[in-house]
């Protein structure tokens, strides 16, 4: 028989850092060639458009929560790559912030011809060592993705202080005291260390989960926690947009779990990318639009109580 493909599954909660640490995997020089799925809650496919790899290929997954709506989809593509296989050495799957870890794990055991050709490897979580402390009282997806892991990443450890950080620490361990833990400031890991570790123990999460391997698996979802995504066809102005969603972070930040976009400044011949977790911003310059790319600003509010009507004229009004 020949050896199951390895695959590797990236959780964290909404803006742990999952994307940075992609994108860190794809780049760095180790010799190896992934497929990549990822799985977003938001609806614009920005997330896809933030993964950098050129030569990889990368499989995206959208509306919908990995973990229920969309795991047929999950089975499908992974199909569809075991047909060719040799073309690459693994596979990692990034899940969105709110997805529970655990029927995605579950796949690579229920699903017999999935089963048979891959293996599930390690489930590597990254963690925010900023905000995990509060979603661990307000989001039960951010502790089964703690639980669950045999990896984890306190990343954002720039944010805080040795105490705080000592005490987020702490906060893991309670929950899991078996994952290997790496603290990290932007995912700064070493990959070898997150790749290929054999880590997935079965025996562990029917511990945690005697129902594991049965159909029909429950999880509960934070219902109120819901995506927004706005457009605007053409590009917008940066001296209305920045201190537009300057106000927004400051003023809603408690309720923005998360945001993003990929905006066309006027003027701009590359595209600009906008990253928040709650108040905390962040936005850079990237490529060049391309010739034949339709220039259009895009972005999504992940977040509680968010007023739709309020934040999309807010957006109109940024218009060019
Ligand atoms: N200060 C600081 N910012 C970080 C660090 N790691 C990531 N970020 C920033 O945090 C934001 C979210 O990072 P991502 O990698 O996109 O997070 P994610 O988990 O993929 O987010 P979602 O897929 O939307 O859930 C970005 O603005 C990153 O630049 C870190 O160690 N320190």
């Amino acid at each position: 028989m020949s050896e199951k493909i390895p695959v590797t599954v990236l959780t964290g909660y909404l803006g742990a850092g999952k994307t940075t640490l992609l994108n860190r995997i794809l780049t760095e020089d180790h010799g190896k060639k992934f497929a990549v799925i990822v799985n977003e809650f938001g609806e614009a496919g920005i997330d896809g458009d933030l993964v950098v790899g050129a030569d990889e290929e990368v499989f995206e997954m959208n509306n919908g929560c990995i973990c229920c709506t969309v795991r047929g989809d999950l089975i499908r593509i992974l199909d569809g790559l075991m047909k060719r296989k040799g073309k690459f050495d693994a596979i990692i799957v990034e899940t969105t912030g709110l997805a529970d870890p655990a029927p995605v794990a579950q796949t690579f055991f229920v699903d017999q011809d999935v089963g048979d050709a891959t293996r599930l490897d390690a489930v590597v979580t990254v963690t925010d060592a900023k905000w995990l402390k509060d979603r661990l009282k307000d989001a039960p997806e951010a502790k089964n993705q703690i639980a669950f892991a045999d990896v984890i990443i306190l990343n954002k450890t720039d944010l805080v202080t040795p105490e705080e950080l000592a005490e987020v620490e702490a906060a893991i361990r309670a929950i899991n005291p078996y994952a290997r833990l790496e603290k990290a400031e932007r995912c700064n890991v070493e990959i070898a260390a997150l790749l290929d570790r054999k880590a997935f123990d079965l025996d562990r999460i029917l511990d945690i989960e005697p129902d594991f391997l049965e159909a029909g698996h429950h999880h509960h979802h934070a219902e109120d926690v819901r995506s927004i995504s706005l457009t605007v066809p053409g590009d917008v102005d940066p001296e209305k947009f920045m201190p537009w969603i300057n106000d927004i972070a400051q003023i809603q930040g408690p309720n923005i779990l998360r945001s993003k976009g990929i905006l066309a400044f006027k003027d701009e011949p590359r595209r600009f990318v906008f990253q928040g977790v709650h108040m905390i911003l962040d936005g850079d310059l990237q490529r060049d639009w391309k010739p034949g790319e339709r220039r259009e600003s895009r972005l999504v509010f992940i977040g509680r109580g968010l007023n739709e009507n309020e934040l999309r004229k807010g957006f109109e009004a940024c218009a060019a």
